[in-house]
C-alpha cells in the first residue's frame, strides 16, 4: 500500500521539520499537537523558511504555495484515521509516547504504519504496547530536518521487512539518506553524539574550560559545524538528558552518567534556545 497521506505528531521543533519535508516531497500531511498555539507557532516557520528558500531560488513561488497547501493543522488525533503513516515527534518520554501509540493503534486503518521520531527510547517497547508491532518503526530524523539529510531508520524487533522497505522508500522520496540499524539505547547517533556532549558539559561542569572556549575547541580543533555546548542549546537540555537518562538506565554503566551539571539546568528551566536560556542566553 503506498504512502500518500501523513499525521506528524507534535508541531515542535523537530515535527514542523519533518511535517515541512513531507509536504515540499508532495505528501497529504496533517500537522497534529494538543495545543493550537504550536501549531500556529510550527505553520508560521515553515512559512519563513519557505520563504526563505524561494528568495533564494531554490523553490518556486508556486511550489511554496502548493507545499502550504497540503498541511493542514489538526488537534483531534481521531484525524489520523484517514491517513496512511503517522510519525510521532512528541516529547521524548516513554508514558506519553505509549499512550499516544495506544490511541493510534485504536483510531488508524489497519495498514498504516506507526513510526516514532525517538531519539533514544526503545522501539520494540513501543511496539509491543499496539496490536501491530510489525507494522511499528523508528524513523529518526536529524535537527535541522530541512538541512540534514541522514534518516536513522530503526527496526525494532517485531518491525517487518514491508515496513522497513516502505520507510526506506518514504526516507528517498524525502530526498534524505535512510541508515538501517538495530534497536539498542541511543541507536548509533545518540550513543556517540550524546557521550561527547554530556563530556563537554563535565568539562565546564569542573571548571576546565568556559562553554565558548570548549565549543571553540570543537569547531576549530575539531571543525565540528557548532561546538557541543551550543549543539545541546540546539537539540533542547531536556531532550539531552532524557537520551543520557535511557543511555545510563538501558547499558547499566556508570560512563554514561548524566552530568549534574545538565540536570541543574534542565531542573531551573534552562533547556536551550527553546526557552532563551541554557549554556547561552538568546
Ligand atoms: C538529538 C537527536 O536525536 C539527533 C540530532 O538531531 S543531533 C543534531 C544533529 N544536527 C547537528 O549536528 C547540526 C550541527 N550544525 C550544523 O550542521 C550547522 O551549524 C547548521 C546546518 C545548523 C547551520 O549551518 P551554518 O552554516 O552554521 O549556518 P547558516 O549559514 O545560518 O545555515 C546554513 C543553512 O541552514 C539553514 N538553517 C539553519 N538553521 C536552521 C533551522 N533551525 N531550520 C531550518 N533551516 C536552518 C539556514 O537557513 C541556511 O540555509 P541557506 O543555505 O538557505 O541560507
Ligand atoms: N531536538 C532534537 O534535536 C531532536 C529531537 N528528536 C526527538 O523528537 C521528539 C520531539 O522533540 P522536539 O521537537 O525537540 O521537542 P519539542 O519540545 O520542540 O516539541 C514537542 C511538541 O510535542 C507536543 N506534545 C507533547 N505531548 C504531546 C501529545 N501527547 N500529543 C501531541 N503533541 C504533544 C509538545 O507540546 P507541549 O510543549 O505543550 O508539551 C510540543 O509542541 C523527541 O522524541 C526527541 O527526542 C529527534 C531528533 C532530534
Amino acid at each position: 500500500m503506498a504512502i500518500k497521506k501523513v499525521m506528524v505528531i507534535g508541531a515542535g521543533q523537530m515535527g514542523s521539520g519533518i511535517a515541512q519535508v513531507c509536504a515540499q516531497a508532495g505528501f497529504d500531511v496533517l500537522l497534529h499537537d494538543m495545543k493550537e498555539a504550536a501549531l500556529d507557532k510550527g505553520i508560521s516557520t515553515i512559512e519563513k523558511l519557505l520563504t526563505r528558500a524561494v528568495e533564494k531560488d531554490r523553490i518556486s513561488e508556486a511550489d511554496k504555495t502548493s507545499t502550504l497547501d497540503r498541511l493542514t493543522k489538526s488537534t483531534n488525533l481521531e484525524d489520523a484515521k484517514s491517513c496512511d503513516l503517522v510519525i510521532e515527534a512528541v516529547v521524548e518520554n516513554m508514558d506519553v509516547k505509549t499512550k499516544v501509540f495506544q490511541q493510534l493503534d485504536e483510531i488508524t486503518p489497519k495498514h498504516a504504519i506507526l513510526a516514532s521520531n525517538t531519539s533514544s527510547l526503545p522501539i520494540t517497547e513501543i511496539a509491543a504496547v499496539t496490536n501491530r508491532p510489525d507494522q511499528v518503526i523508528g524513523m529518526h530524523f536529524m535537527n535541522p530536518v530541512p538541512v540534514m539529510k541522514l534518516v536513522e531508520i530503526i527496526r525494532g524487533l517485531q518491525t517487518s521487512d514491508a515496513t522497513y522497505q516502505a520507510i526506506e522508500k518514504m526516507t528517498n522520496d524525502l530526498n534524505k539518506t535512510p541508515v538501517e540499524v538495530n534497536d539498542f539505547p541511543g541507536f548509533v547517533s545518540n550513543r556517540i553524539l550524546m557521550p561527547m556532549i554530556n563530556e563537554a558539559i563535565y568539562t565546564v561542569y569542573e571548571g576546565v574550560a568556559s562553554p565558548e572556549d570548549v565549543d571553540t575547541v570543537m569547531k576549530l580543533g575539531m571543525n565540528h559545524p557548532m561546538g557541543p555546548l551550543t549543539l545541546a542549546d540546539f537539540i533542547g537540555l531536556d531532550t539531552c538528558l532524557y537520551i543520557m537518562e535511557v543511555l545510563y538506565e538501558g547499558f547499566g554503566d556508570s560512563k554514561y552518567r548524566p552530568c549534574p551539571l545538565l540536570r541543574k539546568y534542565v531542573k531551573a528551566g534552562w533547556l536551550g534556545k527553546k526557552t532563551g536560556r541554557g549554556f547561552y542566553q538568546y
